[in-house]
């Protein structure tokens, strides 16, 4: 089938509809690729972005019991501020701009912490982007010293946090919350949550995790939340698609049990060319995250909505843990390599999107 008219006008205008959307699942994929890389092309013209950053994980243990995470142990580490601070000064050596911090959630890591560390690098390394923690390590840590969130976002921020993850995010569907992290915030409380940081102007991006027990309609449902949000606040900074990794870990398991494997190549693509039609006049970044796509099918989404290759990363505990197999460190130079081999223009940016 070939994409109706008025599909292709409506998302020209921003205003294509989850109808819309499920319809594009059943067009020839190359049309749809076309459509995606149009309408990319309208909204951000040829430059594809990337970032040099560090993933720190500043611990490894969680009061969560998310099934679809194999990062979380029983007996882990937590980083003190010092072995923070080595790894960032180790970061600046190999020319990050940005440091993404992550970690799980627990009772000892209360806002204080958080804050603390925040401030000892923001002071020690003062050009270093801080990016980092979800909204659910945030949620939970103010709720710990009853501090309203919109407080302890506005601290962060002062202690010179740039941007928030938009992690936790997952699907923003309540059904599927319940099969696969019981215990993390619900929809409507990350909305809530990530709604508060956009108030007191601390930006985040906005991420979606799919390949597992969610239908697409629930994708579609997801994204047009992120679309809603964005109107309301116009502060999210970029979209990452991030394909469910399926190895060690109880939902991978149980969905391979029951024969069905990872997302493929294809579906991938249609994932982020939908997301850019959903998205157009919205959201103007959308991010192929090699380390799970890797980076032959990260290059090709260049030409199917994408307009970022994410990070050099340098570490990714979370994908590595659950089965990838792309590494964890691109040089600035294979990414450009990369990007130039698709036409397209590299450019250094920071969180922000700004040109570094
Ligand atoms: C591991 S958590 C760390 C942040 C924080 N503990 C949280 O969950 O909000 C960061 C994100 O990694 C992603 N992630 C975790 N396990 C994954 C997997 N097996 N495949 C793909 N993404 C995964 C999820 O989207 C999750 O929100
Ligand atoms: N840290 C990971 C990223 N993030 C890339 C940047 O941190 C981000 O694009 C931006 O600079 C802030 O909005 N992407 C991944 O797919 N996986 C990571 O671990
Ligand atoms: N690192 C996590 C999620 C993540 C995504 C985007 C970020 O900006 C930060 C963290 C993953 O790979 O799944
Ligand atoms: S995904 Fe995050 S909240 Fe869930 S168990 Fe893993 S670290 Fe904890």
């Amino acid at each position: 089938m070939t994409i109706p008219e008025e599909i292709i006008e409506r998302a020209h205008r921003g205003k294509a509809t989850k109808e819309d959307a499920i319809a594009l699942l059943d067009v020839n994929p190359f049309e749809l690729y076309t459509l995606a890389d149009n309408l990319r092309k309208e909204a951000v013209g040829d430059t594809v972005t990337y970032v040099t950053n560090r993933n720190i994980y500043i611990t490894n243990m969680c009061k969560g019991h998310c099934g679809f995470c194999g990062f979380r142990e029983e007996k882990g580490y937590i980083l003190t501020i010092e072995e923070i601070l080595e790894q960032v000064g180790q970061a600046e050596k190999a020319g990050a701009v940005e440091i993404c911090i992550q970690g799980g959630y627990l009772p000892q890591l209360d806002l204080e912490f958080y804050n603390e560390i925040v401030k000892s690098i923001h002071t020690n390394y003062p050009n270093m982007t801080i990016h980092g923690f979800s909204p659910m390590e945030i949620h939970y840590a103010s709720s710990l010293s009853k501090t309203p969130i919109e407080d302890a976002f506005s601290e962060l921020k002062k202690s010179g946090l740039g941007t928030l993850t938009g992690t936790s995010a997952e699907i923003l569907v309540d059904r599927v919350r319940k099969i696969i992290c019981e215990d993390k915030i619900t929809t409507d409380q990350w909305i809530e949550t990530i709604k508060a940081s956009h108030r007191v102007g601390l930006r985040t991006n906005a991420t979606i995790m799919y390949g597992h027990v969610e239908t697409w309609e629930e994708r579609f449902d997801h994204i047009l939340t992120i679309r809603d949000i964005q109107e309301e606040t116009g502060a999210f900074t970029e979209l990452i698609t991030m394909p469910f990794m399926p190895y060690n870990n109880s939902v991978g398991e149980e969905m391979l049990r029951s024969g069905k494997f990872m997302t493929t190549g294809m579906e991938d693509l249609k994932m982020i060319a939908i997301a850019r039609v959903l998205l157009n006049k919205h959201v103007d970044n959308l991010q192929a995250c090699w380390v799970k796509l890797g980076k032959k099918l990260a290059h090709v989404a260049l030409s199917c909505g994408a307009n970022d290759l994410g990070g050099t990363l340098m570490e990714d505990q979370i994908t590595l843990a659950s089965g990838g197999a792309n590494g964890e460190y691109l040089s600035p130079e294979e990414l450009e390599w990369i990007i130039k081999s698709a036409g397209r223009k590299p450019m250094l940016r920071n969180a922000l999107y700004e040109e570094i």
